[in-house]
């Protein structure tokens, strides 16, 4: 792995640039696919997946014949193994409901809010190199608490025109409306455009790789909204010598197999930490089957030792990761000063494998920096606030002058009108 010693504050930049592609890079495919699935639909489709998935498929839709088949396909300590995650995603996203707002802002003015689902939505459920079925409990266990109508899911198929039974099985579960055999770019454009098999929806989630995301963030030019780019997956930890070095490297590792693109970073005070880390990370990457994916992940990895946490957090900070573990002899330090991160991991036996399954928070989360603007997926992701109001005569004599004079100010006569016509019939 990359190592640096006490990068300046003019090297972090350089030194924290992520390996990802970026709109620029991408946006001329994505405008090509998204033209022709607008224009042809699902015969647009079908020809992006026969480029990129490798698969001529004429029915993308699945049967509730394999939907059936696949729940006979997976083992029972797997569904227990679902239905233990589900329960505390459940419980985590449910207790995320709040109140309604109610507020009288001036006597006879009443002021509220409350949220309502979105309707339709798109889910986009990465199968590239992973079949990551436990997005689809990430996603569709808080729309149904919200109370989203039609969920329409999207998925990569194999060279067999197949998606993975649990991918199948947990949509199944989780109440998904339709699931559609096709990803990348093609799918967020059939989402965005509708086609004679994709319905439209009117917000797009997941994560995925890069052309996914890019896709995403190019989709919002067209009249849909998305959850967040969530791209190549990035953890970076923080750890001293009070950590363990096994640990520490289990967990970079288990980014760095996501794909060649993700990146991991550990931060240290300790320089023999970090030699203890790299020692680790050799041993245990021997033994992965996605070896070499994790070999390529690692080469855009850096292990970065800082003079103190001062300098650290002030680091971590302006990275932004998705996920951000933390294992020092001041844990409260950093769980106090982190500002910019997606999901925050406490102490040993806080692996971010319990995360993306089964603890009960969120695994759909920012990368590449978002983690400054952007939440990771919760309850509010699939809700619109809505505000309402109710104004009564004696409200509108209080707060009807001062709409007045402002509309005047502004040269809107119309608007004021609106109020004088109301106080003249009232006074
Ligand atoms: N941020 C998060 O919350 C989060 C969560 C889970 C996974 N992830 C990330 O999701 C990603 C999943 O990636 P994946 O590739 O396994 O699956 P994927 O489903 O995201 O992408 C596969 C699709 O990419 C398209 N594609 C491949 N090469 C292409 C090319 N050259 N041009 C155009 N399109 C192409 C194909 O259509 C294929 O169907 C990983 O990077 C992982 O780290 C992120
Ligand atoms: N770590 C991923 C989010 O970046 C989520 C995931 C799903 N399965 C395994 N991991
Ligand atoms: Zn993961």
């Amino acid at each position: 792995m990359n190592k640096i010693y006490n990068p300046s504050r003019s090297e972090w930049d350089a030194v924290l640039k992520r390996p990802t592609k970026t709109v620029d890079d991408i946006e001329d495919t994505v405008n090509q696919i998204f033209a022709e699935v607008k224009a042809k639909g699902d015969a647009a489709v079908a020809k992006y997946t026969d480029m990129f998935d490798g698969i001529k498929l004429e029915n993308t839709l699945a049967t509730s014949e394999e939907i059936a088949a696949a729940e006979a396909e997976i083992s029972e300590e797997l569904k227990s193994a679902i239905l233990l995650a589900k329960k505390n995603i459940e419980k985590f996203h449910a207790a995320q409901k709040t109140e309604k707002v109610e507020v009288e802002t001036t006597s006879g003015v009443k002021c509220w809010q409350e949220k309502r689902p979105i309707q339709k939505i798109g889910l986009y459920i990465p199968g590239g190199s992973a079949p990551l079925f436990s997005t689809i409990l990430m996603l569709a266990v808080p729309a149904a608490i919200a109370g989203c109508k039609e969920i329409i899911l999207c998925t990569p198929p194999n060279k067999e025109g197949k998606v993975h039974p649990a991918i199948l099985y947990t949509a199944n579960l989780c109440g998904v409306t339709k699931v559609n055999k096709i990803g990348g770019i093609q799918a967020i454009a059939a989402l965005t455009f509708g086609t004679e098999t994709v319905p439209k929806v009117y917000k797009i989630f997941g994560p995925g790789n890069q052309f996914v995301t890019v896709a995403k963030q190019l989709a919002t030019r067209h009249n849909v909204s998305i959850d967040m780019p969530a791209g190549p997956s990035e953890l970076l930890v923080v750890a001293d010598d009070s950590a363990k070095p096994a640990y520490v490297a289990s967990d970079l590792l288990s980014q760095a197999e996501h794909g060649g693109d993700s990146q991991v970073i550990l931060v240290s005070t300790s320089k023999s930490f970090l030699d203890e880390v790299e020692v680790a990370v050799e041993d245990q990457l021997s033994a992965l089957p996605r070896k070499a994916i994790a070999e390529k992940a690692i080469e855009n990895s850096k292990l970065i030792y800082v003079e103190n946490n001062e300098v650290a957090l002030g680091l971590i900070n302006e990275y932004g990761p998705e996920h951000f573990i933390i294992s020092t002899e001041n844990n409260e330090f950093y769980t106090k000063g982190i500002i910019n991160a997606g999901s925050v991991f406490i102490g040993s036996y806080t692996p971010e494998s319990a995360g993306d399954y089964a603890s009960g928070t969120n695994h759909t989360l920012p990368t590449n920096g978002y983690a400054k603007q952007y939440s990771g997926v919760n309850l509010d992701s699939f809700m619109k606030s809505m505000t309402f109001q109710q104004i009564s005569e004696e409200g509108i004599k209080s707060i009807g002058p001062a709409i007045e004079l402002m509309a005047d100010a502004e040269g809107l006569q119309a608007h004021k009108n609106a109020v004088t016509l109301r106080l003249k019939d009232l006074s």
